[in-house]
């Protein structure tokens, strides 16, 4: 879907310019107010929308899925859609300096722009995948590239003495921002699984580099990653820690265009920005935990955790070790999970007091408790030590001959 139209199905509320400095006080309010924004950054001419996967429901709306089980499915059995090329329809402007690019927090190492989509094509492999990008010049900026597809793609191109060119997309239809934020395997390109999600996707060639990006966006801008590195950093990252200051690679700039849809600017580390990064790794949680239980209920990867940390899964057991094998099969589903508490369906995973009261009373550490150290951890943790981390899997789950004395009596 479209940005403006899913803002629109959701109720967004277009509120005129926002100085630059306004910006993250005002994406925060509408966060919490669980509702799109439509503005303008102070001083510069493209419409932006915010907070638009700031709900449960909105993310549902931009999966078109009725339900978590339905998006989990759709994002879990795509097929490679239809991509069907239109011509390229949009406007060329000077530089980058035509967009507004917002320094979010004060010791963040620059400007960014967060929903900044990749495109890249080597051979006869294409990837679309997310990097923040910081600004550093009008026709330069850095990206922060985690080892994943693009830096292979990245290194090889290194390798054959060539800069990786790129099409980046900003406000990019919801379906091609979710797709973008899937782990999916190396060689299947993230805008087909969006045109499968979405039913149909048109797709045009950059004029350029003739790499494939969604015919609407709100910008689209064409360049090549050099073998330059510079300071990337400090950013708040999903966890609200200042990601550590990194060399990473530099995009020169070729051509910058805009298009009629509004740009995307995602809080760092807000409820959009957890969901988008989040909602996949639930759906693959909850993949995995099914196939080892006769139900799982709810899976939810918590806020507090940055929807990247902590899950709590409600599941229905056959056998009490069902809840031992739900904890080992979330962790398979989440390579990036730390802590996860495993509850009975009485319990809901939406409510951190239900979820403390079942370890209150359902928990005990000498048996219930799973620890298993030096396991990979999430880049992002900052309590982690050469990248390896302490996962604990907690099963909060009454035992099943007993159920009377567990009963939760009245509200919590
Ligand atoms: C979700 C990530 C970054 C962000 O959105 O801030 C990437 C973290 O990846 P790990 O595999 O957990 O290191
Ligand atoms: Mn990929």
């Amino acid at each position: 879907m479209r940005l403006s139209e899913l803002a629109e199905a959701l109720g967004a509320e277009r509120i005129g310019e926002v100085p630059r400095e306004r910006v993250k006080e005002v994406l925060e309010k509408y966060e919490r107010l669980g509702k799109p924004v439509i503005y303008k950054v102070e001083g510069w001419e493209p419409e932006v929308v915010s907070a638009l996967y700031s709900s449960r429901e909105a993310v549902w709306k931009a999966l078109n899925a009725g339900s978590d089980e339905e998006a989990y499915e759709k994002l879990l059995h795509y097929k490679k859609g239809t991509m069907e090329i239109v011509p390229f329809s949009y406007r060329k402007v000077d530089s980058l300096d035509y967009l507004p690019w917002v320094k979010f927090y004060p010791e963040d190492g620059g400007a960014y722009h967060t929903a900044s989509v990749y495109v890249a094509c080597l051979d006869d492999v294409c990837n679309a995948s997310y990097h923040r990008t910081m600004y550093l010049g009008p026709r330069k900026a850095a990206l922060r590239m985690v080892p994943r597809h693009l830096y292979k793609m990245y290194k090889e191109a290194l390798e054959r003495g060539e800069e990786l060119k790129v099409a980046v997309v900003i406000g990019a239809p919801s379906e091609v921002e979710f797709a973008a934020a899937l782990s999916l395997p190396f060689g299947e390109f993230e805008l087909e699984v969006a045109a499968s999600l979405a039913g149909s996707l048109e797709v045009s060639k950059t004029p350029l580099y003739s790499l494939p990006v969604p015919a609407r966006a709100g910008a689209v801008i064409e360049g090549r990653i050099t073998a330059e590195r510079v300071d990337e950093g400090p950013f708040v990252d999903l966890l609200h820690t200042y990601d550590s200051v990194r060399k990473e690679p530099v995009l020169e700039v070729d051509a910058v265009y805009v298009g009629e849809e509004p740009l995307h600017i995602i809080l760092p580390g807000g409820v959009e920005h957890q969901f988008l990064m989040g909602y996949p790794k639930e759906a693959s949680i909850w993949d995995s935990v099914r196939k080892v239980v006769p139900k799982v209920h709810k899976v939810r990867l918590t806020r507090g955790g940055g929807m990247w940390l902590h899950a709590v899964v409600s599941v229905e057991k056959n056998v009490d070790g069902d809840a031992k094998n739900a904890i080992m099969a979330a962790f398979a589903g989440h390579p990036s999970l730390k802590h996860v508490v495993v509850v009975d369906p009485d319990v809901d995973p939406d409510d951190p007091y239900q979820v403390e009261w079942a370890i209150a009373t359902r928990f005990q550490a000498h048996e219930d408790l799973i620890v298993i150290k030096n396991a990979r951890g999430s880049s992002l943790d900052p309590s982690s030590q050469d990248g390896l981390t302490s996962k604990m899997g907690l099963d909060a789950t009454a035992p099943l001959k007993s159920k009377d004395k567990f009963k939760r009596v009245g509200n919590i």
